[in-house]
């Protein structure tokens, strides 16, 4: 089957589209990428999008303007990826999540992502299913995060232990035990384990004024020096010793988390790179710390993706947190393109759904058990 997999994450850097052709058993899907693109938002719209993750008021009808606006990105995304391929049968769409709120204790979680399916249906003609997170969090999951399900099956090895980490805006991970035993599935976990660049990125805008988003291969950080008094104050937020599932979103590593950090910074003179290097130290040492906690053993390797995967300094301190009995290496190194991978994750989800095969895993999310993810969309194009 020929699907499309859409997606734009927490740094809203914009839409990651993959065009992907999936076949094999549900079981035991195969996954070729034919075509991967990133398609810049426009930047009004981006600017948007990132004041309301921020917290900005908006009213029903800007809510619903958004909206629309965000799912014609996406229908054209869409559109642009299909250019010269065959028509592929169905789109994958997570949206774009400005809002995530974990479930607390009796109450469910809350999580919001633009760009209505059936609005990219309509303007692709193409079936599009359309707001994969509701279920699991209906039934009392986090709704996230739910590539480890999509790692799982595409990436576990039938000896070897992993971690497949990724480096977005905020960090997750999928732990993969060897694919042995019938019970393999239940042994997987994953949790979101806190920032990835999202403070990066905004400490390097804020330093440069906008003029830099991000701080290209962490070669900035990489000229100062982490101040590790800082990093252990900062480990001590109780989001880093919550046992899984557990999940978050920019709603926490937020602007005021980042001027928080700064006022810190200030009590011990560092200078801009010598802050940057804390922030990309805070990453590193916030994953390794959340392995040794909560897994039940290292990992053999750890797979990295996401563009963080391209901070070397950041791979690094990760390298150095981990010790050299950690193999660290990149997705794209055993086969799977890591900058589309959350792209071909939604392109799955979307073939298991429409197979009645459930896109969720219990032992991530927290929910009480499987569930069919997504809603389904169909119309003819208009
Ligand atoms: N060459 C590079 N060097 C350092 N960092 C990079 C590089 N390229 C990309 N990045 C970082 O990767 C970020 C984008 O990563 P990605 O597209 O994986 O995030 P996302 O999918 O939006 O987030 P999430 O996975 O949390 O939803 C950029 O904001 C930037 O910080
Ligand atoms: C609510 C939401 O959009 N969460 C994202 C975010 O970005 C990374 C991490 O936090 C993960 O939980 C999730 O995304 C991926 C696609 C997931 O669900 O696996």
């Amino acid at each position: 089957m020929l699907a499309i997999g859409l997606i734009s994450g927490t740094s809203v850097d914009g839409i990651d589209a993959a065009f992907v052709e999936i076949d094999g058993d549900v079981n035991h899907p195969r996954v070729q990428l034919l075509a991967g693109e990133t398609y810049p938002y426009p930047e009004e719209l981006r600017e948007r999008i990132l004041e309301i993750c921020a917290g900005k008021a908006l009213s029903v009808e800007e809510l619903a303007d958004l909206d629309d606006a965000i799912a014609l990105s996406f229908a054209r995304a869409a559109m642009a990826i299909q250019q010269g391929q065959p028509r592929a049968e169905i789109i994958g769409s997570h949206g774009q999540t400005v809002f995530h709120r974990p479930p607390d204790g009796e109450k469910l979680g809350y999580s919001v992502q633009l760009g209505r399916g059936e609005s990219i249906a309509r303007i692709t003609g193409i079936e599009t299913v359309s707001n994969f997170r509701a279920a699991d969090i209906a039934i009392g999951g986090h709704g996230a995060p739910l590539v480890p399900k999509i790692d799982a099956y595409l990436l576990s090895h039938p000896t070897k232990t992993r971690c497949v980490q990724n480096l977005g805006g905020i960090g997750n991970v999928a732990y993969l035990p060897p694919r042995q035993g019938e019970d393999w599935e239940s042994r997987v976990f994953g949790w979101d384990t806190g920032p990835g660049n999202v403070l990066i990125d905004l400490a390097v805008q804020l330093l440069t004024d906008g003029e830099r988003t991000f701080d290209r291969n962490g070669e900035w950080a990489a000229t100062g020096t982490p101040c590790r008094e800082l990093v252990d104050r900062w480990l001590e937020d109780p989001y880093f010793h919550l046992s899984p599932p557990k999940s978050t979103g920019r709603e926490l590593f937020s602007p005021a988390y980042l001027e928080r950090s700064r006022e810190d910074a200030r009590g011990y003179d560092l200078s801009a790179a010598d802050w940057l290097a804390t922030l990309t130290d805070l990453t590193a040492a916030s994953i390794a710390h959340s392995y040794r906690t909560f897994l039940p053993r290292l990992p053999d390797e750890v797979l990295l993706c996401g563009g963080g995967a391209r901070n070397d300094y950041l791979r690094q301190r990760l390298l150095s947190y981990l010790g050299k009995n950690v193999k660290i290496l990149t997705t794209d190194e055993v086969g799977l393109n890591g900058d589309f991978k959350e792209a071909i994750a939604f392109a799955v989800l979307a073939y298991w759904r429409i197979n009645g095969f459930s896109g969720n895993l219990p032992s991530v999310t927290g929910a009480p058990g499987p569930v069919l993810l997504g809603e389904i969309h169909a119309f003819p194009a208009v």
